[in-house]
C-alpha cells in the first residue's frame, strides 16, 4: 500500500538546538497512528515539521505521493493535511457557529449541516461564546472544524489533555466517527490507555528520536515496555 504520508529521516532545529534526528514514520489511507513519548521526546515538533510551521528541518516528507517538504503551511494544508494544535484556539468571543465557519471551506470539505448532524451537542451549543464551552465542547470544536475543508489526514495534539476521563471516551468516540469516515489520524498522546484504544499502529519517542514501533495487536503483550518508555 502506498502511504498516505511518508517522513524520511526528517531532523529539525530550533536555532542551534536539533530536536528531531532522523525520524522516519508513516501514515497509511485510513489508518490512526499514535506517537507516544515523555514530555519533550519531540512528538509535537514533528506535527509541526509536517505541517511546515517549523521550517527549520531537513528529510523529506511526502503526502499522496507528493513532497510537500519545501510549502509553505497553507499549500500543505491545502493538500489535506490539518492540524489540531495542543492549545485548541477557540476564540472565546466568537459562538460556537462562528468559531465553526472561520476556518475556509473546501469544496471536498463538511457543511456545518454535516457537522451539526454527527455531532449534535455542537448545534445546541451554536448560539453559545466560546468561553462558555467546557474543556471537552472545546477539543471537540477544535478536533471538528477541521473538517469544512476536508482533510484526508488530522494532526492531533493530546487532545485528551485536562479532560475528564468520560469526556476523553467521548473524544474517542469522535475519531472512531472521523476514521469511519476515511479519515487517517496522526495522534500525538501521553495516554497509553486512551492511544491504545484507538491506534493502528504506537511509534515510541525517545530524545527527538523513533525508538520502537508497536502494533495494536502487540500493545497487551508490550504494555510494560511502553509504560517505560512513558514514565518519568
Ligand atoms: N519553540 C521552541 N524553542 C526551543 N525549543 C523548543 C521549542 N519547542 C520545543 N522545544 C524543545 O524541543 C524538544 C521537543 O519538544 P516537543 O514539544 O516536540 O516535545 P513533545 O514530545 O511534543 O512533548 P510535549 O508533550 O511536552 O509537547 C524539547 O526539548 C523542547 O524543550
Amino acid at each position: 500500500m502506498t502511504p498516505l504520508l511518508s517522513v524520511q529521516d526528517l531532523n529539525a532545529f530550533y536555532g542551534q538546538s536539533h530536536v528531531l534526528r532522523g525520524v522516519t514514520l508513516h501514515v497509511n489511507p485510513g489508518e490512526v497512528v499514535s506517537l507516544i513519548g515523555r514530555n519533550g521526546a519531540g512528538k509535537t515538533t514533528t506535527l509541526k515539521s509536517v505541517m511546515g510551521v517549523l521550517r527549520s528541518r531537513t528529510g523529506q516528507i511526502t503526502f499522496g505521493g507528493q513532497d510537500i517538504s519545501r510549502l509553505p503551511s497553507n499549500r500543505v494544508a491545502a493538500q489535506g493535511l490539518a492540524w489540531v494544535p495542543e492549545e485548541r484556539a477557540i476564540l472565546s468571543t466568537l459562538t460556537v457557529r462562528e468559531n465553526l465557519e472561520l476556518p475556509p471551506s473546501r469544496p471536498r470539505g463538511w457543511s456545518t449541516e454535516r457537522i451539526y448532524d454527527a455531532f449534535p451537542v455542537l448545534r445546541e451549543r451554536g448560539h453559545h461564546p466560546g468561553s462558555k464551552l467546557s474543556g471537552g465542547e472545546q477539543q471537540m470544536l477544535a478536533m471538528v472544524r477541521v473538517l469544512r475543508a476536508g482533510p484526508k489526514l488530522l494532526l492531533l495534539d493530546e487532545p485528551s489533555e485536562g479532560l475528564a476521563p468520560v469526556i476523553v471516551q467521548r473524544i474517542g468516540e469522535i475519531i472512531d466517527t472521523l476514521r469511519q469516515s476515511g479519515m487517517a489520524v496522526l495522534l500525538v498522546e501521553q495516554n497509553l490507555k486512551f492511544a491504545s484504544r484507538l491506534a493502528d499502529r504506537h511509534y515510541v519517542f525517545v530524545d527527538g528520536q523513533i525508538v520502537d514501533e508497536v502494533l495494536r495487536e502487540q500493545v497487551e503483550a508490550r504494555r510494560e515496555d511502553l509504560l517505560r518508555y512513558l514514565s518519568v
